[in-house]
């Protein structure tokens, strides 16, 4: 009798006996999720006074650091921990090396500076990528042949991390799929005293995934956006999902992420089980998309919809959130 076998009587006498709803209940596991545990997005623009929704996000924004610390200060007092940093250009501030993405003059070095004077317990993760700094919208800097140059990509990298860095980043969070990328990061931030002060939560199981649709239109990298399937992962790979997370760690990685969430909780759980730092998974903007336009169409509760989506995370081995309903689950969480 093979298990598969096993598993079927046992749950079928489950089913049959009345047991299965003690045994159930008794068994739920533990469903907690605390608002320290969650990442909320943010879209930081290099415009002024300007607060504008993102189309395909209902409820979300591309906001100016000048309007910022307005924006937080409810959120902050209701027990927000932690915000990941987005930094969104105007067309004309790209070029092809991303130079923006190291310049103090960037949204997002605007936006440490005053979220540190303000809110100076609040967590600060900074994705550090060059798509939404280079004019050809990839997320690394291309050779004459127009292909990835890896080596000059990872240092351009290390350069952003550390202005970050400096500036009072906490978390540096690299989700540009270069090829080492994280022991680069790590080595210039040991070199610069900020080994042991400032973290690193690597995308590292991430795929190339229709679900990222309604980010490129938030971080305006959608006009030029290329395949990046050179440097994402395929939805089919597993092996190489799990062998990407075992890598980051290796090469020092304080936390390992896995985007999307949702469709990937076997990846999640797989991660889980083959790394000891932390699992962040990002419910990333067609999550997000998906589940607001299913409830405002009647289909389901928008909160019992949130939470459960979050408690399959949980179950599959999450550790910690990045998710676009901060907000509402700041409402909806006890503290
Ligand atoms: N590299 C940048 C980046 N960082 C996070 C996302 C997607 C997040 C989301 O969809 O919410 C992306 C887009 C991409 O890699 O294609």
């Amino acid at each position: 009798m093979d298990g598969g076998f096993n598993f079927g009587l046992e749950a079928s006498h489950h089913l049959h006996s009345g047991y299965s709803h003690s045994v159930t209940r008794s068994w739920q596991g533990d469903s907690t999720i605390l608002k320290s545990q969650l990442i909320y997005p943010i879209f930081v623009t290099d415009e002024q006074n300007k607060k504008n929704e993102i189309k395909s996000l209902p409820g979300q924004y591309q906001i100016s650091p000048d309007l910022l610390v307005e924006f937080l200060k409810p959120l902050v007092a209701k027990g927000l921990k932690s915000v990941i940093l987005f930094g969104v250009l105007i067309n004309s501030a790209k070029d092809e090396v991303g130079s923006m993405a190291s310049s103090k003059d960037s949204p997002v070095v605007h936006s440490i500076q005053l979220i540190r004077q303000n809110f100076p317990d609040l967590c600060i993760v900074c994705d550090v990528c060059l798509c939404a700094y280079t004019s050809h919208g990839h997320c690394g800097i291309l050779d004459t042949e127009n292909k990835i140059d890896n080596q000059k990509s990872i240092k351009r990298l290390g350069e952003m991390s550390l202005l970050l860095a400096q500036t009072g980043a906490n978390v540096i969070a690299p989700s540009d799929m270069m090829d080492c990328r994280v022991s680069e990061i790590k080595r210039v931030l040991f070199a610069n005293g900020f080994g042991g002060k400032v973290s690193v939560m690597a995308y590292s199981s991430k795929f190339a995934s229709c679900f990222y649709g309604p980010f490129r239109d938030a971080a305006s990298s959608g006009a030029k956006f290329g395949d990046r399937s050179a440097y994402q992962l395929p939805p089919p790979s597993r092996g190489l999902a799990i062998r990407a997370a075992e890598r980051d760690e290796k090469e020092g990685a304080d936390f390992v992420m896995v985007k999307p969430a949702g469709p990937y909780l076997d990846i999640i759980r797989d991660v889980k089980n083959a790394v000891k730092v932390p699992v962040a998974c990002y419910q990333v903007s067609g999550e997000y998309a998906m589940l607001y336009h299913a409830a405002a169409a009647g289909a389901f509760n928008l909160q019992s919809a949130v939470l459960e989506s979050l408690i399959s995370l949980k179950r599959a081995g999450c550790d910690i959130y990045i998710t676009y309903f901060t907000p509402n689950l700041l409402d909806w969480l006890p503290l």
